[in-house]
């Protein structure tokens, strides 16, 4: 039986949250801590446990169809790959930083400056862009170290949260470009992959959307409901169902779980009692 193959970092920030999304998809693998290649029980796919920047290469060659991997990644090392999913985790940006004592004025600054980074084209591509020569020192890991020991005069790498530039006294002074976790697939996939690749493609569209959503039951008083519902945009229109006390209704919709909180004052006051919020495992539009 033919099986998509797919890569997923063997340890690291995407690995745990690469598997749940399969595993959400109804695609059950393990986690390849001891192994390097696992065959999921229940689709037709077999993951490949490798090194994030190693990835493109491997897309690339075609030796696996499709990947878990970081966008930054990708522009880095994979400008040639195409993205079926943007996949919402893993999100962070990646930065020029200079020592907070230094008076940043423009990205000019750099002009003949040395800059530590593991992203040497991602840097090299964004400065020549601004017209700026500067002098880069590739290195793997602990950038941000680089400026305090004396090896660059700036850095370049992923900043998520600042607070490893905090420790290390930098500031950010330019943002690259953002990024996050991202379903990428080979330029040599065959047809025959491709298809499994729409079922879960399709799949990861409903886990998606769902992550999006909530389910929310309300009870209101049948003079109230008008104005309940006018809050309330549904998928298509919300489920409006009596109640067995004459008078009142219950209302069932879906809404986005960012936008419930900007709702939910002028939901009770509009009248809405016993409001239920619920998670939603998988929508399919
Ligand atoms: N602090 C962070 N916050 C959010 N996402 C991050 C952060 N650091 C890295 N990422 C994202 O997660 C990806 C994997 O990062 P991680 O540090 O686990 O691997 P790595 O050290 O780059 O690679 P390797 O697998 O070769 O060890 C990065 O390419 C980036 O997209
Ligand atoms: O802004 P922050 O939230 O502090 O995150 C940014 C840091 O996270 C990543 O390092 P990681 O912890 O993955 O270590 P690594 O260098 O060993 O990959 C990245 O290389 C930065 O150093
Ligand atoms: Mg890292």
């Amino acid at each position: 039986m033919t099986k998509i193959r797919i890569a997923i970092q063997k340890s690291g920030r995407l690995n745990e949250d690469s598997l749940q999304i399969l595993k959400n998809c109804g695609v059950s693998i393990d986690n390849g801590k001891d192994q390097l290649k696992a065959s999921a029980r229940n689709f037709p796919l077999e993951a490949f446990y490798l090194r994030n920047g190693d990835i493109p290469q491997y897309l690339r060659d075609g030796v696996v169809d499709i990947a878990i991997i970081g966008e930054n990644v990708l522009i880095e090392k994979g400008e040639d790959i195409g993205i079926a999913e943007k996949l919402g985790f893993s999100k962070c940006k990646v930065s020029l930083a200079v020592p907070k004592s230094v008076k940043y004025k423009s990205v000019q600054d750099f002009e003949g400056k040395r800059i530590a980074t593991s992203y040497p084209n991602t840097v090299k591509k964004y400065l020549k862009e601004k017209g700026v020569n500067a002098d880069l020192h590739i290195i793997n890991g602990s950038v941000e170290i680089a400026p305090n020991i004396g090896l660059a005069d700036g850095i370049c790498d992923i900043v998520s949260s600042g607070s490893t530039l905090f420790k290390n006294n930098l500031k950010e002074v330019e943002v690259m470009l953002t990024s996050e976790a991202v379903l990428a697939v080979s330029p040599k996939i065959s047809e025959e992959r491709k298809e499994i690749l729409r079922k879960l493609q399709f799949r990861i569209k409903s886990v998606l959307q769902a992550r999006q959503s909530k389910y929310v039951l309300l009870n209101a008083p049948n003079d109230k409901l008008e104005k309940v519902l006018q809050l309330l945009p549904g998928m298509r229109s919300p489920t409006v169902l009596p109640l067995a006390e004459e008078g009142w209704s219950s209302v069932h919709t879906v809404i986005n779980k960012d936008k419930f909180w900007d709702v939910i004052d002028e939901l009770k006051q509009a009248g809405a009692e016993g409001i239920l919020v619920c998670p939603i495992e998988k929508m399919v539009l």
